[in-house]
């Protein structure tokens, strides 16, 4: 609880710093134009032209007055998108909302997001990024690199400190910032009264189609509360990040058979993003062969390889003295684009969403990683055609008990009573180890 009320601190100061600036947008014609009407100096800088600043109050409109965060340099300049969609055949505007936006994850997303190679060459972004006071600074440093990368698509940029006016219209929201566990600190104290605030915060303001990919850990059930508090957005619209489990999976599965990873496909990671995670070989295939008929070491399929899957992290960090970012930031595109690209025919991927109606006999109303299809329009289905075996299924069942114990952790966070926090002590994140 020590750590809830710290939290709660963190935000109210968050919520009193940001209030200190307010800012108006409209379009006019077609034309994308922010005014800057300061309040008091909150010590930001943002690029406007003094006409902007004067014209804002009268021009402006109360109804059409939206709470902004604040745009970030070159990205407040005025300019004219309409005519861009229209010469360029770029599409409409995408808001990317992206929390933790200083961390080292997000230094190597961003860059990708902007480049277009996630949503497409066609494709013009805004990202609206989520720091905190203590994090601000370097926030205004990654909007610096950002701009001196000249990235055509890049339209708009904007830093702030306040969900309620960073996640205002996200189509997306990436929320990768999390507390980082420090040493003796129990996992429980890791489950996240952040997820509630980024919830109720995303269930006022953002795209009521947003997609919401958690990836602070601990992921499955940081969504499972961001979910419960934002009923507006539907419950199938949560994922955790599992892809970069089902990525570890391939690379050692190709290595052990001796082949090029674009040949393991169908893997599936069952349940949730911790040492008890399932990475599937029963189902998964090497060159359109089932794992088993090309790996016949079962011993080391059930044991080096599952464990192996599921400590990668934190024999990384042991390595590199950081937990995985750059891994992270590519499963993060590739989470993304199985959901804006078709599925290719016979395959699928892993993410983490929410088991109601699942065909598998998963308990109901968790977060849990499952196959799933896409046909490319940001849906998804379950994969319905995969088989079990004993050591499958009790393995999915040890990973599930786990998930209905961190959900029992987190009542006070969902809405649904009083917290009883009794979690298995043997279970970690799979970066520590
Ligand atoms: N699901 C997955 O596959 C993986 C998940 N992860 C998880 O991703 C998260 C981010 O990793 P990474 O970018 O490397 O971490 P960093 O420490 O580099 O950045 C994380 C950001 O989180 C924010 N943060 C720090 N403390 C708190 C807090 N008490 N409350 C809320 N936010 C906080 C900070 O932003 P600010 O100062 O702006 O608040 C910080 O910039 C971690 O939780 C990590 O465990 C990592 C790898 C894989
Ligand atoms: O445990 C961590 O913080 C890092 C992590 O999730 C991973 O490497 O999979």
């Amino acid at each position: 609880m020590a750590a809830v009320a710290e939290l709660t601190q963190y935000t109210n100061t968050a919520r009193r710093f940001s209030s200190e600036v307010s800012y108006a947008s409209t379009r006019i014609s077609g034309r994308r134009r922010l005014h800057l009407r300061p309040i008091r100096n909150s010590g930001i800088r943002c690029s406007v032209t003094s006409n902007e600043v004067q014209a804002a109050p009268e021009a402006v409109k109360a109804e059409e007055v939206k709470k902004k965060a604040e745009c970030y340099g070159v990205f407040c300049l005025t300019y004219d998108l309409k005519a861009e969609e229209e010469t360029k055949s770029w599409k409409k505007l995408v808001n990317i909302a992206v929390s933790g936006a200083a961390g080292m994850i997000s230094n190597h997303l961003l860059f990708k997001l902007a480049s277009g190679e996630v949503l497409g060459y066609d494709q013009p972004i805004a990202l609206k990024l989520l720091g905190s006071e203590r994090s601000l600074q370097a926030l205004e440093g990654v909007a610096m690199e950002l701009e001196d990368s000249l990235f055509p698509l890049l339209r708009e940029v904007s830093i702030g400190i306040d969900p309620y006016e960073v996640f205002q219209d996200a189509d997306w929201a990436l929320l990768i910032g999390a507390k980082p566990r420090g040493p003796g600190m129990e996992r429980a104290a890791l489950l996240d009264i952040n997820g509630q605030i980024f919830g109720k915060a995303l269930n006022a303001v953002a795209s009521r189609d947003v997609k919401v990919l958690v990836v602070g850990n601990p992921c499955n059930t940081n969504a499972l509360i961001c979910m419960k508090n934002a009923p507006n957005i539907p419950a199938k619209n949560f994922h955790a990040l599992t892809r970069l489990d089902e990525n570890r999976a391939k690379c050692q599965l190709a290595l052990k058979a001796g082949v090029f990873y674009d040949k393991v496909s169908n893997v599936t990671i069952w349940g949730n993003h911790s040492t008890t995670q399932v990475p599937d070989f029963l189902n998964a295939r090497i060159n359109s062969l089932p794992v088993k008929e090309v790996i016949k070491d079962t011993k080391w399929l059930e044991e080096e390889f599952t464990n192996k899957v599921q400590t990668r992290g934190g024999v990384l960090i042991k390595k590199w003295g950081r937990s995985s970012a750059a891994s992270t930031a590519v499963s993060i595109v590739d989470a993304m684009r199985s959901l804006v690209t078709p599925t290719p025919e016979g395959d699928w991927f892993s993410t983490a969403v929410y088991t109601n109606g699942n065909p598998y006999g998963i308990a109901d109303d968790i977060v849990f990683s499952m196959p799933c299809r896409s046909n490319g329009d940001g849906d998804y289905e379950l994969v319905k055609d995969v088989e079990f075996d004993d050591y499958l299924w009790n393995r999915i069942k040890t990973t599930e008990a786990e998930l209905l114990a961190e959900k029992k952790c987190v009542a006070h966070l969902t809405g649904e009573g009083i917290a009883v926090c009794d979690l298995p002590g043997d279970t970690m994140l799979p970066g520590e180890m």
